[in-house]
């Protein structure tokens, strides 16, 4: 079983074609399906650990997985059972379950067992899931100890995360061959449990990826406070919240952060406060502008954000300064961090997943776009993505992605790739959360990003 970290992340579409290239090399769609049915059935057995496994098989070849699966537990010793609700309409389905000894009880009248295994949809699924089915599975996730999803749980829609059905999570999910977007974007991902993939010997690659931590460098020898990056936070109407970004910067590994026009009087000593002047963001040395979080939308706003968006040093665009933006693009870096509300503001709706939104956002404002949530999207416009999916939902307080600019901004600052940089803050900032535990406010969030940044050197 593989983590998801790092890994590409797939559509139906690119599964199928690498289903086909297999093909093509020789493999055959039974011989898939037995590959992903027998490497279920390992996970399966060491997870039961001799408790009495119900199989729920659906009608195209998540369901032919399932069968497989069951056949490999019987011979392996294992007390297994199968529920169907109709025949299956694949042939590769239809060999599977030729290749099932047992009986098969229909799905409504399923007795519960302590593991359930869900192989009724992967993702095939393009349809909400009819009541009588839902009903029943819930019965039997709810009556498990142990409920373990085949590929996808069943009634998500697999290439955009949407709900197909009202069903309680299960506790695992076993991904075959690559993480789809079910797995990494919600609502899905909360139904999804644990996620582990499984090799099938399927060939996946993309540009759209899982978030891993970031690979970090110790400061060399020769490192100075200007050689670590300089981040120039601009500051207005809500000092506080310039504040908390300042702070972030500073606990990220900034060698110098400035803090320009904002009069809040509680800050750490390290933390350099001007007034704000367009020649201090002009200075060749300033890695990283930040700009927005507090920032007002009142004219003295507006003349900072033009002020910025003309220094020619790498921007990070943040909270009002996203509403003041109107399109503009500059020629240098830029990062966007808007939340859902501040990404329709400026986009207005675009179509498609989670993934594929934040993309066409990055391709028409030449930024890279870091859309946030409890799934975080970062895309470039090359078409890079990376999905950092499970920052705790502790992060859901006020506060809390003025931290994320100002992590982001360090990093942008220390030099290399931007959107490096913006998916390498956004998977601090989801540490530094994980490691503060519940009920944190956004001030002590900071405390924390020295140690998640410990855990990538
Ligand atoms: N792509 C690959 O490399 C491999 C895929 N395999 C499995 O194949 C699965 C995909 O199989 P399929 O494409 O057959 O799709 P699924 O098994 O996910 O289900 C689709 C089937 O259900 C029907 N259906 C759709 N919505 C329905 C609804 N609301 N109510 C009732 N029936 C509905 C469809 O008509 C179709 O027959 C994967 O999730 C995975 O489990 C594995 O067998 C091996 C390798
Ligand atoms: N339910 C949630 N689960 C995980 N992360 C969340 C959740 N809600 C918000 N976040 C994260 O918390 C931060 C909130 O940022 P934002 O909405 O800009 O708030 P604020 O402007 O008050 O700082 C973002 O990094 C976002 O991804
Ligand atoms: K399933």
């Amino acid at each position: 079983m593989i983590r998801l970290d790092g890994l590409p992340i797939v559509t139906t579409e690119q599964m199928r074609a690498a289903e086909a290239q297999a093909i093509a090399a020789g493999a055959t769609v039974d011989g898939l399906m037995a590959r992903a049915g027998e490497a279920v059935a390992e996970q399966v057995r060491r997870l039961a650990a001799g408790a009495e496994v119900l199989v729920v098989c659906g009608p195209g070849n998540n369901g032919g997985d399932g069968y497989v699966a069951a056949a490999a537990l019987k011979r392996a010793g294992h007390s297994v059972r199968v529920a169907c609700f109709s025949e299956p309409r694949t042939a590769a389905a239809g060999a599977a379950r030729a290749r099932w000894t047992g009986a098969i009880e229909p799905l409504s009248e399923a007795m519960l067992a302590p593991v359930l295994l869900d192989a009724m949809f992967g993702v095939g699924l393009t349809r909400e899931l009819d009541k009588g089915v839902t009903g029943s599975l819930r019965r039997l996730i709810e009556g498990a100890r142990l409920s373990i999803a085949v590929d996808v749980p069943s009634g998500v829609s697999s290439d955009d995360g949407a709900s197909l059905a009202d069903l309680p999570p299960v506790d695992v999910t076993l991904a075959l061959g690559a993480p789809k977007p079910a797995h990494v974007l919600q609502p899905a991902a909360q139904r999804c449990g644990a996620v582990r993939v499984l090799d099938i010997r399927v060939a996946v690659e993309g540009s759209v990826r899982v978030a891993a931590a970031p690979r970090l460098t110790r400061p060399v020898p020769e490192a100075h406070k200007y050689s670590r990056g300089l981040v120039a936070v601009v500051g207005g109407a809500m000092p506080g919240a310039a504040a908390l970004t300042a702070t972030a910067a500073a606990r990220s590994g900034a060698g110098y952060v400035l803090l320009l026009g904002s009069a809040t009087d509680r800050l750490p000593h390290a933390i350099v406060r001007r007034r704000f002047s367009a020649e201090a963001l002009g200075d060749e040395r300033v890695g990283a502008v930040v700009i927005g979080p507090g920032l007002g939308r009142e004219d003295q706003a507006k003349g900072r954000l033009d002020a910025a968006l003309a220094c020619g040093r790498p921007l990070v665009i943040d909270g009002d300064a996203l509403h003041l933006l109107d399109g503009r693009k500059v020629d240098g870096p830029m990062i966007v961090t808007p939340h859902a509300g501040e990404f329709t503001a400026m986009f207005g709706e675009i179509g498609g997943s989670k993934i594929e939104q934040a993309h066409e956002a990055a391709r028409r404002s030449g930024a890279i776009v870091v859309f946030k949530g409890a799934d975080t999207v970062i895309a470039a416009p090359d078409g890079r993505v990376v999905v950092q999916p499970d920052g705790p939902a502790w992060l859901s307080t006020a506060g809390t992605g003025d931290v994320l600019a100002g992590v982001i901004g360090a990093r942008l600052a220390a030099g290399g790739d931007p959107f490096e940089a913006a998916a390498d803050g956004a998977w601090l900032h989801a540490e530094a959360a994980r490691l503060a535990g519940p009920a944190f406010m956004a001030d002590d969030l900071a405390a924390h990003l020295p140690v998640a940044i410990g855990r990538c050197l």
